[in-house]
């Protein structure tokens, strides 16, 4: 018998017996030191000579062997618990690596920039100062780069002026654009935020020939209308302690006004499919940009072959052949005239998977909450948004990826899917409850036992985020809106969070069966167990044209779209009453 070893064990089995027991912050060398005193545990029972009428050392022996026992599955579970975080660490890695790819392919914008530009984008809760920084940044590069370019173009090609007397892009123009655009890049330096981070790419302008012209994207500026704007008072960006004095930051929701600083000359039209209505519009609208406005105009093939069938007149109308040249359309198109409903404005954004240029959407549909502008007025409507300046309501959208466990130890993960709506993980034909595992950043939420979870923007709020018991919001309101689809729970209210957080959906192994996850209503995807979904919150909005303005055409799509606390007005007494 050896005693003294005996002792020197601890209550939990940790023997010292030549074994440290470190402390570390991550529990691996917990993890460690538990595996050690197992070990330790089984060398001294093995030294230990034990005799049948030792009953009381037998008890002890088997109680240590079961204590041992313990630990070691406590230390497996901790060290495969730390391995799935770093698993996930891993994976979330991953993914950042490729957005930032992905970003800058679409943006032209070099490593560096982009990490300074994350950095930068403070508080402005919209995105949207992420488009300028890039823009201020590569401006010098960028200026000259077109200088170069313009000048071989202006060598090359003559001066045409087209019947209405408006400028084509040819040689005259560059020059006088190319003038008129170092004096805005200056201005925009100054006071706003410009597109020209969409039009830099000297081979996107390349590849914009059209007739033997380059087609050059039309240029503009927003900015931020507010009423205190002659008043240092509403200046600031960032929060101040001016004289020890803590002062907000500059409201993000003010009215966005865009100005054209040059004319807009190339508009995609994308219309509902299967509506006789809409097909009779689109041709109507197309001559009349056309012969007006000499504009140039493209629609979707199925709308091209359409208008073809109709009449050879509308051969001018160009295409695209495939997803290439779809991923390049918005360099090539200043304005985008949606004809249909509410589906087809989140069928444009689902086109763009980049930048989205301004989108006009007129109402073909039963009910618009995004589609403010009447059909029969388009002539009015179209005159005025060419000239600008316009109202804009940016719609923030969420860039949403499935992380399958399967794919785990692939290096290429599912591209991105962008929704203006909502994405939605539910239980789709499984009548078991779902059993979905929220996580915001580094914190867990929730786990959402019931039908599912809606994860929406502020202008998905009306739409099915609404119908499952969300709040309506503002759509220039930065925020992510977590609305629980018929949760098993008295207590469960729907949430809006900061626009800044990254959401993770888990599909823990143990659920009962898979989920599914869908875009904006479409794409329906299965979600295994472990596999998971992350959504935050997309660098690409969408900038819809407001009829009046962002807050009039909310109020006005929430009464008229849902007669939303309409009531019969109550009857006043007939005998006044004595004050
Ligand atoms: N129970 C529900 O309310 C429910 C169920 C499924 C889908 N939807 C919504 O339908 C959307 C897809 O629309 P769709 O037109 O392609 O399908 P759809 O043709 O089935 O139309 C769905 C309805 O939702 C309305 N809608 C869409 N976006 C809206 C918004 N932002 N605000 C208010 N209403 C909106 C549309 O006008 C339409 O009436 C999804 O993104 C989802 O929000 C709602
Ligand atoms: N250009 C398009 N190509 C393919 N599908 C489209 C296109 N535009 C719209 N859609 C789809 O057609 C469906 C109906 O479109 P939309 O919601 O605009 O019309 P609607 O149903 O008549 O309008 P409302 O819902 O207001 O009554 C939607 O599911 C939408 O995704």
């Amino acid at each position: 018998m050896a005693p003294s070893k005996f002792n020197s064990t601890d209550s939990f089995g940790h023997g010292d017996a030549g074994v440290s027991r470190p402390h570390s912050e991550n529990g691996f060398g917990d993890s460690l030191s538990l595996l050690q005193s197992e070990k330790a545990v089984q060398e001294i029972l093995q030294q230990t000579p034990v005799h049948g009428s030792d009953d009381h050392l037998i008890e002890f022996s088997e109680a240590l062997r079961t204590v041992a026992k313990a630990l070691r599955r406590a230390a497996e579970g901790k060290a495969a618990a730390q391995a799935e975080a770093a698993e996930w660490k891993r994976r979330f890695e991953l993914e950042r690596a490729r957005n930032l790819r992905l970003e800058n392919k679409g943006n032209g914008i070099c490593e560096k920039l982009r990490s300074w530009w994350m950095q930068t984008s403070v508080n402005n809760g919209m995105g949207l100062i992420r488009l300028v920084l890039p823009c201020l940044l590569c401006w010098e590069i960028w200026k000259e780069q077109d200088r170069r370019l313009y000048e071989e173009q202006s060598f090359k090609e003559n001066n045409s002026v087209s019947e209405g007397g408006r400028l084509e892009n040819s040689t005259s123009q560059p020059v006088l654009l190319n003038q008129e655009r170092e004096h805005s890049n200056r201005a925009c330096l100054e006071h706003g935020i410009c597109s020209h981070e969409v039009l830099q790419d000297a081979k996107d302008v390349d590849s914009n020939m059209v007739n033997n012209k380059i087609m050059k994207k039309a240029s503009f500026k927003l900015s931020w209308r507010c009423k205190g704007e002659n008043s240092d008072q509403h200046k600031h960006d960032i929060v101040y302690f001016e004289r020890g004095n803590i002062t907000t930051a500059e409201r993000s929701s003010k009215q966005i006004s865009l100005k054209w600083e040059s004319p807009p000359q190339t508009v995609v039209i994308l219309t509902k499919p299967n509506s006789n209505s809409v097909q009779i519009l689109c041709a109507q609208m197309v001559r009349w940009l056309r012969e007006q406005k000499k504009l140039n105009i493209y629609v979707e093939p199925r709308v091209r072959a359409e208008l073809l069938t109709e009449s050879s007149y509308f051969s001018f109308v160009q295409t695209w052949k495939d997803e290439k040249e779809i991923l390049l359309l918005h360099t090539k198109v200043d304005l985008v005239v949606t004809l249909g409903g509410d589906g087809t404005v989140l069928w444009a954004a689902s086109i763009f998977k980049g930048p989205v240029p301004p989108i006009v959407p007129f109402s073909l549909g039963s009910l618009g909450f995004m589609t403010p502008f009447h059909s029969e007025h388009y002539k009015d409507y179209l005159d005025s948004v060419l000239r600008g300046p316009i109202s804009i309501t940016l719609r923030n959208r969420l860039q949403c990826h499935v992380i399958r466990d399967a794919a785990k130890n692939e290096i290429e993960i599912e591209d991105p899917i962008l929704v203006l709506n909502e994405v939605t993980i539910d239980r789709g034909i499984s009548s078991y409850l779902t059993n979905l595992e929220c996580y915001c950043d580094n914190s867990f939420v929730t786990c959402v036992q019931g039908d599912g979870l809606i994860l929406s923007t502020t202008s998905g709020s009306t739409a099915y985020s609404l119908a499952a018991g969300g709040s309506m919001v503002h759509p220039q309101v930065p925020g992510i809106l977590f609305t629980p689809i018929c949760p098993h729970s008295l207590s469960f209210r729907p949430l809006i969070l900061p626009e800044h957080v990254t959401l993770r959906v888990q599909i823990p192994f143990n659920s009962r069966s898979p989920a599914w996850a869908s875009f904006d209503g479409k794409d329906r995807k299965q979600l295994a167990p472990g596999d998971a979904l992350v959504c935050s919150m997309a660098p690409w909005p969408v900038p819809t044209a407001c009829q009046v303005d962002s807050t009039d055409d909310f109020f006005r799509s929430i009464h008229d779209g849902l007669h939303w606390n309409l009531r019969k007005t109550q009857s006043s007494f007939d005998v006044p009453l004595d004050v």
